[in-house]
């Protein structure tokens, strides 16, 4: 099952920190004391064939009509990269703003209008940065098939974005799953579970309880 192998890649790497004594603040500004970083995948090339893979056949059942690819800045740019490459697409990536000098890209590659495109983000949290990334790639005159993810948090922050924009959200595993996983191969305790619980209730209250 995809969401399980997904977590259990993660949590193999170890992707995902536990720090709720010194909260990570998020790019939101949520503050958590859970972090996930895909970027350490890169690290890892047997682990990361088998993100790859994952990514493919999410792909495949999902949006067999997608023709470029096109991954966020920085965290979903190499993962956009290995996905356009195993499967034999163009790829483009988004910049977070405009360049302030060459071209004043915010997309860079080329990007032809009316093409069907998939953006590829690592994660989402508040879904904010992909939501943008996916506006600026319709600017440019790309069809945003939707946005894919290897986590999401599941925040109802993200739920709403998502309704708001009307791009259809996608992730490899979620929260649900990462946290089941975690405490399965007891890498977590139940009450470290309950404190992750607890503040995925209520992010933005969690720091004043
Ligand atoms: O769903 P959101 O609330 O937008 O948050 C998720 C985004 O935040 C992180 O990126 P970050 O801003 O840390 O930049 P990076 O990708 O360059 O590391 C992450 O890689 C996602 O892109
Ligand atoms: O929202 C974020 O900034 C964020 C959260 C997280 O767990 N991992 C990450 O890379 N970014």
């Amino acid at each position: 099952m995809r969401e399980k192998q997904t977590a259990d890649l993660l949590l193999s790497i170890n992707a995902v920190t536990l720090q709720p004594e010194d909260p990570f603040t998020w790019s939101s500004g949520i503050k958590s004391p859970i972090y996930c970083d895909n970027r350490l995948i890169m690290s890892y090339p047997a682990e990361r064939q088998k993100f790859i893979d994952l990514f493919v056949s999410y792909i495949k059942d999902h949006f067999p009509e997608v023709e470029v690819l096109a991954g966020t800045a920085t965290a979903g740019i190499p993962h956009a990269a290995w996905i356009a490459d195993r499967l034999d697409l163009p790829m483009v990536y988004v910049r977070s703003s405009s360049k302030g000098h060459g071209k004043q890209n915010r997309i860079e590659g080329k990007l032809n209008k009316g093409k069907r495109v998939l953006v590829i983000e690592d994660l989402i949290s508040t879904g904010g940065s992909s939501i943008e990334a996916a506006k600026s790639v319709e600017d440019a005159g790309g069809k945003v098939l939707g946005i894919c993810s290897i986590f999401t948090y599941e925040l109802p922050l993200a739920e709403k974005a998502e309704k708001e924009s009307g791009y259809s959200l996608h992730s490899l595993t979620t929260y649900s799953f990462l946290l089941k996983t975690a405490l399965e191969n007891k890498q977590i305790t139940d009450e470290q579970l309950k404190l992750l619980q607890q503040w995925r209730e209520d992010p933005e209250g969690w720091m004043s309880v």
